[in-house]
């Protein structure tokens, strides 16, 4: 604590003085340094957007000893958060936007129906939402994420999503594309069918759906499903997707002809890393060839594996399918003599829908992720605990996330069509090795598997997600029509924003073991460290 203390007396108590001389002041104190913040000039930002491909989260090239780096940090912040807009390339002029709010304020006086005109309907271009929230006072602080080695405090503003006033798209004249790539997910049809809705409204005449992911833009046998608003009314009721997903197969120079071909001037591509990957390196293409083209992603993983979101759509939904294997599990290993239910989630390389399933259930004995390493045998190992469990409450039951432990399954040395490893089955190999170990020790036990993988990601949204897919889809279309290109939305700190692609892709995001949010699934599930 001493030293935390300190810490914090030095950066806040006795800071450098330094006065700012920028539109925002960022700091709360004052600092006799000059710290100005220099007005950027497009080539400038050119310069120092591959300035910042170096500059890491981690900022290691940032000096701290300068009086000025909070400054530097936040313009280079600035340049990261930067949307991708048409206009950089294009000599494009906006024009008043189509979308209306006025008759959404139909209100009756004397009898008559008065349309009034409202003034804060629309976004401003300068509009920004806080992507960090947190004040840390020391990096001691429980799940600080600093910047610098006091953990100072500093604003990082990110784009606010929604409709602009003016828009860079003739409606009447534009042809929308939607696609889906990558595996399934709770809530695709959900977003299809607002992006659908929100075009129309803003009077777009030709919506069509690519079947097959990616797929779609290079297979001549796959033809464009027009969509409008009788297609989709209804199809947020099944899971799936209308449109098809698929993995793998895409060569971004055929996508771009077939996009030029088809004169797609907006296309929505809902995908995870993967998919995103393609959409950034889409963007780039259409850039070079100077197409007015905006690429908009809108981030779909049941993993919630996207960096810097509160969470993608499909989540919470893949954790409350997950419930009933787990309660299933349960209720098997209750009802055994000395029963041990097994669950396996899905979670490649991050363990959010095992960890989130298992603090929702208050069922589960034992919780296991990609991202915390454990031991199997001995006196720490997962086998010991089983065997603790059963002594002291007769039953388990454990989760295990589908890419956890995979040091102990044979690697299978193959990927999937979009290059993604193939994991061993963690699940089925936990169940042999449990069933060997009390056989060994002369203990009855009674081992119930359940693998639910593909029922938690082929059902309709839930509530909360329908509601995310809702203002997600509704935020894809007004990011396009705003100009903008590259960029996908999410939601940060409760708020919709627009965020460029390279920076939610940078890796996969995934469960930090010093967080709050595992050390409460440790404290609900009482397990001990397995290593
Ligand atoms: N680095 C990349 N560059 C270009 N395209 C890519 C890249 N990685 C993947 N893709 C393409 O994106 C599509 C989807 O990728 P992938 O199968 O990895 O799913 P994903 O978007 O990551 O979603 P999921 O969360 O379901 O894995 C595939 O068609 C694949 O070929
Ligand atoms: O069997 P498929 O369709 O390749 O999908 C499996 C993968 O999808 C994911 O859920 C990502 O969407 C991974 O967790 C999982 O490994
Ligand atoms: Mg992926």
């Amino acid at each position: 604590m001493a030293s935390a203390s300190l810490i914090y007396a030095v950066n806040f108590i006795n800071p450098p003085k330094c006065i700012l001389h920028s539109k925002r002041d960022y700091f709360s104190f004052n600092m006799s340094y000059t710290c100005t913040k220099s007005k950027t000039s497009q080539r400038q930002m050119r310069n120092k957007q591959s300035r910042m491909a170096t500059i890491a989260a981690g900022n290691q090239e940032m000096d701290f000893t300068d009086p000025c780096w909070k400054t530097k940090f936040q313009e280079d912040f600035e340049l990261r958060f930067n949307l991708p807009h048409l206009k950089d390339v294009l000599p494009i002029k906006p024009r008043p936007t189509t979308f209306s709010l006025k008759n959404r304020n139909a209100r009756l006086v004397n009898g008559a129906n008065v349309l009034e005109d409202r003034k804060n309907g629309y976004v401003n271009e300068d509009d920004r939402a806080l992507l960090k929230v947190i004040r840390y006072s020391s990096p001691t602080s429980a799940g600080a994420e600093c910047i610098d080695p006091d953990c100072s405090w500093v604003e990082q503003w990110v784009h606010r999503a929604g409709p602009r006033e003016e828009i860079f798209f003739e409606p009447g004249e534009v042809k929308a594309g939607i696609v889906t790539c990558g595996g399934l997910c709770p809530g695709l049809n959900d977003v299809i069918r607002q992006i659908v809705f929100t075009l129309e409204l803003y009077g777009v005449k030709k919506i069509v759906g690519i079947q097959y992911g990616y797929r779609g833009l290079f297979d001549r046998g796959l033809a464009e499903i027009e969509l409008f608003r009788e297609v989709v009314q209804n199809i947020n009721l099944a899971g799936g997707s209308l449109l098809g997903v698929s993995r793998g197969g895409a060569d971004i120079s055929e996508i771009v002809d077939s996009i030029q071909a088809r004169g797609i001037d907006m296309i929505f591509i809902l995908g995870g890393n993967g998919t995103h990957a393609g959409a950034n390196a889409i963007h780039n293409e259409c850039r070079r060839r100077k197409m007015k083209v905006s690429v908009i992603c809108v981030p779909k993983t049941i993993d919630n594996d996207i960096l810097l979101m509160d969470k993608t759509f499909g989540f919470d939904t893949a954790v409350e399918e997950a419930q009933r294997a787990i309660n299933s599990a349960y209720i098997e290993a209750r009802s055994a003599y000395h029963g041990i239910g097994l669950v396996k989630l899905m979670g490649r390389s991050s363990g959010f829908i095992a960890m989130h399933a298992s603090l929702s259930s208050g069922q589960i004995d034992i919780c296991l992720i990609p991202e915390v390493p454990f031991q199997i045998e001995g006196p720490y190992g997962v086998l010991r605990h089983l065997e603790h469990l059963i002594e002291t409450k007769g039953s388990a039951v454990l989760c295990v996330a589908e890419g956890a432990g995979q040091d102990f399954v044979e690697k299978t040395n193959s990927t999937d069509a979009s290059g993604n490893a193939r994991l061993g089955d963690i699940g089925v190999y936990l169940q042999q090795q449990i069933k060997k170990h009390f056989r060994r020790i002369g203990v009855p036990a009674d081992v119930k598997y359940i693998d639910p993988t593909y029922m938690i990601r082929a059902c309709r949204a839930n509530a909360s997600d329908a509601v995310l897919c809702t203002v997600l889809g509704q935020n894809a279309v007004h990011g396009a029509f705003a100009g903008f290109s590259g960029i996908t939305v999410g939601i940060c700190n409760s708020h919709y924003v627009y965020l460029p692609i390279p920076e939610v892709i940078a890796s996969p995001r995934v469960v930090d073991p010093d967080s709050r949010m595992w050390h409460r699934c440790l404290t609900s599930t009482g397990q001990p460290d397995f290593n």
